[in-house]
């Protein structure tokens, strides 16, 4: 409108027509003018939009070079198999192919290295769950990793990826140690103690009978089974039907489905009973971890002790002599008797007791870490509460010794000193830490 503005007509008649011819000429060149820069618009946005998509494609994750890179290293991509195979393939002929669940936990950790250190193979399989410090987990992971011990990241519950695992690997053996540890923790969540406990143990079990050739299985129970017992100290033959805890009742019935998948399915199987196991690397859920750390920190302890006025005491056994129990374990199974889903004969089943045979009162663990750590303990002498933990724990280990040859050799004192250096080593962030 502006060009007919400025243009005054000669006559009034006229100016209609010439106004609508010019402005007929002009609208006509302007929506030339218009279309052709929209269409170069166009043209170069249409040409920019293939060389970024061009190059996008070239540097974005799902560009089929990377794709393929990512898709191998999940489970069951090509890179995967690799570490898995490359871990669980024994240095020496005779070695096992161990499959070890629960692999960063605290027994885990250091029955994998030994295995790995004498030649044997080992697959790890984690769920790095959070019921206590994850990092701690990711560390060991890393010591497994220096050892050459690969950790699949996953849940026993989760069948299919148990299968592949299987599918891949030829297990002579499962050293089973995931599960939902703790007894005091067992009344805030006692589903996550079906869960791993129970239902994830099924689930291995499972997969292990329908192998073809089945493995031996080795396994962690618990001395809480005992419960309420009286007999001193706890043997393998004394009752195991009153447990005091939702963690002890599933691992009672850990030990319950084993007997019924030995009898069925010909799977040679053996439990060992833990008693109070700790050392360097160890769970910050258990009562020496956390009393050193509260000891430090100058904060107050609570030691329990009974109505009678004792101090509970705890047949605590020290890591080491745990190793080699599981090891002799390993050693001593027989195959299982079974295969893809069948029994062919009777196959083992054993339970043994893995303790040091000499209770601590909990009073003088704590005046071991007094002495070890140089700082006096704020103690709170509270009534043992009613939470499912047991007033004393005594192992009889004659059974372990004839068939396994176990002998414990480290006292809580030696075994403390040991566990005090790696935990000051390891929060104090220096490079001890990655030691193992
Ligand atoms: O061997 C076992 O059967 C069990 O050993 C430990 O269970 P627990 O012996 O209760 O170990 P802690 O939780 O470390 O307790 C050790 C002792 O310290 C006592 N305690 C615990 C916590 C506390 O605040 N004060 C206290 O005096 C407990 O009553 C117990 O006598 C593990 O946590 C279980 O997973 C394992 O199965």
């Amino acid at each position: 409108m502006s060009l007919l503005d400025t243009t005054r007509p000669s006559t009034p008649g006229k100016l209609k027509q010439e106004k609508s011819l010019l402005y007929l000429q002009t609208h006509h060149q302007r929506s030339l003018r218009l279309y052709s820069s929209l269409s170069k618009f166009a043209l170069s946005s249409f040409f920019f939009l293939i060389i970024f998509l061009f190059f996008s494609l070239l540097s974005s994750p799902s560009s089929p070079s990377n794709r393929s890179k990512i898709t191998n290293s999940l489970p069951g991509g090509s890179q995967w198999e690799k570490k898995v195979l490359k871990s669980a393939r024994p240095k020496l002929r005779a070695g096992f192919t161990v499959f070890v669940t629960g692999a960063a936990g605290f027994v885990g950790t250091h029955v994998s290295v030994a295995l790995k250190r004498r030649g044997d193979g080992v697959l790890g399989l984690d769920n790095f769950n959070h019921y206590y410090d994850v990092n701690l987990k990711r560390d060991r992971q890393k010591v497994l990793e220096r050892s050459g011990v690969f950790v699949v990241e996953g849940d026993i519950n989760d069948v299919k990826l148990l299968q592949k695992l299987f599918d891949v690997v030829y297990f002579t053996h499962v050293m089973h140690l995931a599960a939902q540890a703790g007894v005091r923790y067992a009344m805030q969540n006692p589903k996550s103690y079906v869960n791993s406990n129970i239902a994830g143990f099924v689930n291995l079990l499972e997969v292990c009978k329908s192998a073809d050739p089945q493995p031996a299985i080795v396994w962690a129970s618990s001395s809480s089974v005992y419960g309420l017992n009286k007999r001193v100290p706890f043997s393998e033959k004394d009752r195991t039907d009153q447990p005091a805890s939702l963690y002890a009742a599933t691992k009672k019935a850990g030990e319950a489905l084993v007997h019924s998948y030995n009898h069925i399915y010909g799977l040679s199987i053996t439990g060992l009973r833990f008693f109070t196991v700790y050392g360097p690397w160890g769970r910050p859920d258990m009562a020496y971890f956390f009393f050193t750390k509260n000891i430090l920190k100058g904060k107050e302890i609570g030691v329990y002790e009974t109505a009678d006025g004792k101090s509970v005491a705890r047949d605590f056994t020290y890591i080491d002599d745990i190793v080699k129990g599981c090891l002799a374990a390993l050693d001593t199974a027989k195959n299982s008797t079974g295969s893809g889903g069948k029994k062919r004969g009777p196959a083992q089943l054993r339970v043994f007791n893995l303790g040091n045979t000499s209770p601590v009162p909990v009073s003088k663990l704590v005046s071991i870490l007094e002495k070890l750590l140089k700082v006096k303990a704020k103690k709170k002498v509270l009534p043992l509460p009613r939470n499912g933990d047991v007033e004393f724990t005594h192992a009889n280990i004659s059974s372990a010794q004839r068939e396994l040859g176990y002998m414990p050799a480290t006292d809580l004192e030696t075994g403390l000193k040991k566990f005090v250096r790696w935990y000051t080593g390891y929060f104090s962030g220096s490079k001890k830490k990655k030691s193992w």
